[in-house]
């Protein structure tokens, strides 16, 4: 499908309706990336795969999409004109890196068209199925590489226009790069919601967008703003077509989806982390204090039921989630009797 011309909204629409109501997102990247032997230890996290090992990047997408996804998210999140600068990459080869980050995601989606078609993967009985390869863009608390994306504390010297000028180009960029819509996730507070839906008007992006917000506390977003202030803003914002909660504890998320439901129509979308906590100075997720893979997916069901129409996972969600969450939507459609693959 076309996604990137049109009415947004109905494209949104149609997408859902195309992959049966409710789409799976992927999983977490770059805890994958970590998991497939990447050393994240870095002020460019997971953008550093897109200069050390590419084929790594691809590898992790690929898997999500084998394992169901309908949305696969691009390697972008922490890669920026100013990290790459910081590196000693000039704006032309930064602005191509993130260029590539676009590229290998539909790389991987044609790689797993190819294979749909041939039969391979146990993919025959599929057609090929619609998948969006979404633009990642971080915050700016992730640019700054303290877990800053988990206070939202910028301090009051950054102003709004500080932040439309720290996301502007990168924005471009990606949107012109091919990717069907732009994931602006991790999003810790109002400012940064305002600045991004004033650059979507202002930088004329064509593409959709979502909006998603990430809270410590089931109530507000992790700065302390109101969540509905800033799903506001998402819902006042015609280039938006889904506004939800990502890199959040699993607990949290079915109060936080009713909250949402009051404030917008639009799509909601979810994909909560594995509930472990990230300790930023070590850059390592604390182990044992999340959910098992199971008690995650086994909350699906309810998080559809509350309103959520795509769902994935965040930090420390692996394609095994991933499998999980498109059994759970494929057996809530499935016709009595019938087997689910
Ligand atoms: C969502 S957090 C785990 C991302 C990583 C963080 N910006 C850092 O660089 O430590
Ligand atoms: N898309 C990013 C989000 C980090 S919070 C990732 O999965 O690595
Ligand atoms: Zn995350």
């Amino acid at each position: 499908m076309e996604f990137g011309s049109g009415d947004p909204q109905a494209l949104m629409r149609e997408f859902l309706h195309l992959v049966g109501g409710c789409a799976v997102i992927d999983g977490g990247l770059a805890t994958e990336l970590e998991a497939n032997g990447a050393d994240l230890n870095d002020p460019l996290w997971s953008a550093k795969c897109l200069i050390s090992s590419p084929h790594l990047i691809r590898k992790v997408h690929l898997a999500y999409l084998e394992a169901g996804a309908h949305v696969i998210i691009t390697s972008s999140y922490q890669a920026t004109i100013q990290g790459f600068k910081s590196r000693g990459f000039s704006p032309e080869e930064s602005e191509d890196l993130l260029r590539r980050s676009v590229e290998i995601a539909r790389e991987a989606r044609d790689i797993f068209y190819n294979d749909c078609l041939r039969g391979y993967g146990g993919h025959s009985d599929i057609k090929k199925r619609t998948v969006l390869v979404a633009a990642s863009i971080g915050s700016y608390g992730a640019y700054l590489a303290d877990g800053s994306e988990y206070s939202g504390h910028y301090g009051k010297d950054v102003t709004i226009e500080n932040l439309k000028d720290f996301h502007r180009r990168r924005l471009e960029v990606l949107a012109e790069g091919g990717a069907d819509l732009i994931a602006f996730e991790t999003i810790p507070n109002k400012l940064e919601a305002q600045a991004y839906a004033e650059l979507l008007e202002e930088a004329n992006i064509r593409i959709p967008a979502w909006f998603s917000f990430n809270s410590k506390d089931g109530v507000n977003v992790v700065s302390g703003d109101s969540l509905t202030e800033c799903v506001s803003i998402a819902d006042s914002c015609k280039r938006v077509v889904a506004v939800g909660i990502n890199c959040t504890p699993p607990r949290f998320i079915h109060g936080l989806i009713l909250s949402i439901k009051k404030v917008t129509k639009k799509p909601i979308l979810i994909y909560p982390n594995s509930g472990e906590r990230y300790d930023a100075d070590k850059k390592e997720w604390v182990v044992s204090t999340g959910v098992t893979n199971e008690d995650f997916v086994s909350y699906v069901q309810v998080w559809h039921e509350a309103g959520a129409c795509l769902i994935g996972g965040c930090c420390r969600t692996t394609p095994k989630t991933i499998r999980g969450i498109s059994l759970a939507l494929q057996k809530e459609h499935a016709i009595p009797g019938e087997s689910v693959p």
